[in-house]
This record gives C-alpha cells, structure tokens and sequence, in this order.
C-alpha cells in the first residue's frame, strides 16, 4: 500500500526502473554476472552485440579466440542467445581486439548451435555502431570500417546522414563456387538439386519451387524442416573442404531461392542456418555465395547490382565488384549493402542461483 496519498504525478513504475539486484551478505557481485548488449537488427534479423561484461578471449587470431570462446564460455553464449533472454533465431557479435595492423576490432559470430564463420547482417549493423558510437572516427559521410572475422578480413563503408550511419556496404572475402549440379535423396523431401558455394561460409542453394516450398512467413516450420533434413544429408555425403583453413570446412546453411523477379528484385531467398534458425535478413553471406554462382552460370554480369529480398521483403543489394583465382576456384569479390537499425540497449543478468540460468529453447524442431 502507498504510504503517502498519491498525487497521481508519480511514474508509478519509477522504483522498479531504479531495481538493481538486491545483496545476499554483501555477495551481489559474485552472485550474478552482468553483460551488457547493444541489440540491433538487420533486414529484420537479430544481433545482440556484446559490448561489456564478457571475459577476455585469449589468442591472438580472431579464429583462435572463436575455439576459446567455444572451450570455455559456451554456457554464455547460450546463455545470451537461448530463452529467456533470447530464442530460437538469436543471433549475436562478442567484439574482440583487432587481429590485423590495419584492422578497427574483430568479431566472433554466435548463434543456436555455436559459431560461424561470416555473418554479412551482423558486419552491417556492427558498421553503423562502431561509426556512430565513436569507436571508429566518422570521415565525412562515407567511413571506411575494417573488421576480422573468423572467414578474413572484411573491408565495409559506412554512409551517413549527419551523425546517422543510413546505409553500410561490405566488401567481403573471395566467394566461390565449390560444387555446382549435384543431386541428393532426401528422406521425408525427395530428390533435391543443389549447388555449393562459399561466401565466408558454405551453402548449399536449392530451388524452393522443386520442393514446392514458398518462401512467405507462413511456410516458416516447414522451410525450417526441409532446411534441416537436406542440411544433413549434404554434409553426411558431401564434406566441404575451404582451401586454406580447416576450421572453415563446414556446411553452414540451405539457402531457398524462389524463381519470380517481381518489378526491380532479382528474387527473394531464406536461409536456414545453424540448427534450423531462419534469416530474417537476405543473409549477407548467402548473397556473396549467390552472386558467384549467378557469374559462374553467367546470369550476371561483373559490377552488376541485383537486389536480393528476404522472408520479410527486406533488401539487400549485392554485385561481383572484383573476379581473382582462389587457389584454382574461379573467384569474385561480392560488394553487399543493407540497413540496420538498432532497437535496444540492455543489461543481462545472469544469477547463479537460477537453475536455468544458461538458458533452454523449446523449438528443437
Ligand atoms: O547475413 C549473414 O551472413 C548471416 N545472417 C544469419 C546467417 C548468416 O550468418
């Protein structure tokens, strides 16, 4: 009951606004961990970007403190993206020291499962933050971001508007087509035909109308299924190998691509990556892999922009900016731009009380 008559004045909320977590004999601080996010999306998908409160990941290579993270901190990043503090789709950034001279920072990419190696949404939106943020001193209207991530060395510019960063385009690592024309039985999909290409990870690209899937909100748990079955049977019958490093040989994700330009989109596609999470955004990654399967097929021509819509309708646009041999792979450099935005700032908690503290999903399926 309020103690003093109310004046109606009052944020009726304003004492749990101020709630910090309470002390047990004076040990709040070994009972609980913080971590503090900035949480952003892209295209409509998810990055929590982890900006304090994470432990120091030793290495000195971006790859090596991924196998750190992986060794040590796993119980966090599920934690950070598993319920209730995130779900299914989550996806996040731990930012870490730069790995090359020439470099701003690095980033380590974290999901469902574990940790990828390329993440073009997530380069998109770390761009904008870094440059508005002050991290990286904004240079006019266009600020050159360099970034090491597990696949290399990714090159983006950030455009403002003022102080505001409106639009980001990447340059990322040579992408490649790695097996082109291949054909897999499915059990509970039948016969699927896929290419593999790598654009800082391996997908595999299949016609969604073969399967008669359509790539609309609606067919989300049947996409999600499908993408996990062929996704299985690929990497069971067809291991990929990245040509210079190991910890890159793994198939990350199907990649759907629905057949109907519609007015100025090339067409639409939904990835399915991880343990069956759904890319909100067109997949910046995926898209680098597609642009150099569309060259090798000549579909496309180098320098050509073609626009690349999501599950949601929202956009990327993406070229071959540049074409080089990739230890014998005919290889280009893809150029994707997109949009972020960033919706939020938090401060997780994690109690060590809480028995489910490092989090649980419901979806397994
Ligand atoms: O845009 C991308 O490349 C990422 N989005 C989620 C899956 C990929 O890592």
């Amino acid at each position: 009951m309020p103690t003093k008559p109310r004046t109606g004045k009052e944020n009726t909320a304003e004492k749990l606004r101020q709630w910090q977590p309470p002390e047990e004999s004076g040990a709040r601080q070994e009972n609980t961990q913080i971590i503090e996010t900035l949480e952003c999306h892209t295209g409509g998908e998810p990055l929590r970007i982890i900006t304090g409160g994470f432990p120091e990941l030793t290495g000195t290579t971006v790859l090596e403190k991924r196998r750190n993270c992986r060794q040590h901190y796993d119980a966090l990043r599920r934690a950070l993206m598993f319920e209730p503090r995130g779900h299914a789709d989550m996806y996040g950034a731990i930012i870490t020291e730069p790995e090359r001279e020439n470099s701003h920072f690095g980033a380590i990419f974290i999901h469902n499962e574990g940790y990828s190696t390329m993440c073009g949404h997530a380069v998109i939106a770390l761009a904008k933050c870094a440059v508005e943020s002050g991290m990286v001193a904004q240079t006019g209207e266009v600020t050159q971001v360099v970034i090491d991530v597990p696949c290399g060395q990714i090159h983006a510019r950030a455009f403002a508007r003022g102080k505001v960063i409106t639009r980001v385009s990447f340059d990322s690592v040579p992408a490649f087509v790695y097996a082109a024309g291949q054909s897999i039985f499915v059990d509970g999909v039948g016969q699927v035909n896929f290419d593999i290409a790598f654009g800082g990870a391996f997908y595999a690209y299949v016609q969604a109308s073969s399967l008669g899937l359509e790539l609309i909100p609606r067919q989300q748990e049947k996409l999600i299924a499908c993408g996990r079955k062929i996704k299985a049977a690929i990497a069971n019958k067809l291991p990929v190998c990245h040509p210079f490093e190991s910890d890159l040989s793994f198939l990350y994700g199907v990649i759907f691509i629905d057949d109907s330009p519609v007015d100025a989109v090339h067409s639409r596609n939904v990835c399915i990556f991880a343990d069956g999470e759904l890319d909100r955004s067109p997949t910046g990654s995926g898209v680098s892999g597609r642009i150099a399967l569309h060259i090798a097929k000549e579909q496309v021509s180098l320098n050509q922009d073609i626009i690349i819509e999501s599950i949601l309708g929202s956009q990327f646009t993406v070229r071959a900016c540049e074409a080089l041999d990739y230890d014998g792979y005919p290889a280009v450099i893809a150029r994707v731009s997109g949009q972020a935005f960033v919706c939020g700032k938090a401060q997780w908690l994690i109690n060590e009380q809480d028995p489910l503290k490092h989090g649980f999903l419901l979806r397994q399926s």
